[in-house]
């Protein structure tokens, strides 16, 4: 069966189904050109990273309004880095891992996945390649299963990604 292609984004992106049909979501290379945010957006990185058919879910410790919320490892990316050098700087911070980002998870429409009006967040999908992930920055970690993806309050923002990455729990991307 051909599996259906989103031809305006596949070109920008060089965006490719996943192995099982990446139902919720396109993926494309981590090393295609980085697109920037819209002016006047925040962008945000974050990892989705996958051990085990499990995926790794951070809960903030802050600000205030967050705290409590589960969401991707991740964090803004500073003046003068490509996304991708702050998803590994971020792990590095937060978690004390090195990660090996995989392909892009991106959504049906847009550049990235919103969080508000004013940010933005490109994910994705990695895994741990040195180290083991601990809470420096967050109040805890969870490995979380498919059938525990809902078990933690995730930041509302990450529910359409959380259930893009449900098909790629199967760690099958990993070449
Ligand atoms: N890292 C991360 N941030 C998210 C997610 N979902 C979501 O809405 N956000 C929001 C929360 C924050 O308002 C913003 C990211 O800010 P951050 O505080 O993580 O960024 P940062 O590590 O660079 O922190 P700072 O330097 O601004 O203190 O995006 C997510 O899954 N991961």
């Amino acid at each position: 069966m051909t599996l259906p292609v989103r031809r305006s984004r596949a070109g920008r992106y060089g965006a490719r189904r996943g192995p099982r049909g990446g139902k919720g979501a396109d993926v494309s290379e981590a090393t295609r050109e980085p697109v920037p945010a819209p002016p006047g957006t925040t962008l945000v990185v974050g990892a989705a990273i996958v051990r085990d058919g499990r995926l790794l879910a951070a809960q903030r410790a802050a600000p205030a309004a967050l705290r409590g919320g589960w969401e991707f490892p991740g964090g803004k990316v500073d003046p003068g880095e490509t996304p991708v050098q702050a998803l590994l700087r971020e792990c590095r911070e937060e978690l004390d891992v090195r990660v090996e980002p995989g392909p892009e998870l991106l959504p049906r429409t847009g550049a990235a996945w919103p969080l508000s009006e004013r940010a933005v967040m490109r994910v994705w999908l990695a895994r741990v390649a040195e180290g083991e992930p601990r809470a420096v920055e967050h109040l805890a970690l969870r490995w979380l299963a498919a059938d525990e993806l809902l078990d933690v309050a995730w930041l509302a923002a990450d529910l359409p990604v959380v259930a893009a990455v449900r098909p790629y729990l199967s760690g099958a991307w990993v070449s």
